[in-house]
């Protein structure tokens, strides 16, 4: 079992439907435990502002599946929902289910890398993450509190549950 970090984001099509449907498929899924799912946060888009404000959450998964099963399984939810992978770069979207670490594994797939990319400096995704992970370290030693303390939650906003 491998404990991975899921980022959820939608700004399209009902939003926090869009995750509260994604989370539940995300239980379901094969060799699968939804372990923990935190707040919802909207924020405005970053990138192209002419476009709605986003709803943003991140989930804690164990699973049995390899990294490239669970990318499989992940793009299949984002479609089932209705995201038309012709997606503008930046722009808005149904739904978008991002591998934000597996473990403390390093991938650079060309379909997938992991750490994610642009996690370390995204408000909207450390957050959430701190809230049900808040002693991670991340693969390269940081731990996840020093990402926070650089990176200013203003802009964010906590949803009530
Ligand atoms: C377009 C881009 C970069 N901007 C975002 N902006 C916010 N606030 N949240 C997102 O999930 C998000 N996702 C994206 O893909």
């Amino acid at each position: 079992m491998e404990r991975v970090y899921i980022g959820l984001g939608s700004n399209l099509a009902e939003p926090v439907s869009q995750l509260r449907g994604a989370l539940a498929a995300l239980g379901e899924l094969p060799g699968t435990r939804l372990a923990a799912v935190s707040s919802l946060y909207t924020s405005d888009p970053l990138g192209p502002p002419d476009q709605p404000r986003y709803v943003n959450a991140v989930a804690a998964l164990d699973t049995e599946l390899a990294p490239l099963e669970l990318l499989d399984a992940l793009q299949a939810i984002e479609l089932a929902q209705g995201r038309v992978r012709k997606d503008e770069r930046w722009g808005p979207r149904t739904l978008d289910l991002d591998i934000l670490l597996f473990g403390q594994h390093r991938l650079d797939d060309p379909r997938l890398q992991v750490p994610h990319y642009h996690m370390h400096a995204r408000a909207f995704v450390l957050y959430p993450l701190a809230e049900i992970a808040e002693d991670l370290q991340l693969p390269d030693g940081r731990p996840l509190q020093a990402l926070l303390a650089a990176c200013p939650f203003e802009g964010l906003e906590r949803l009530p549950d």
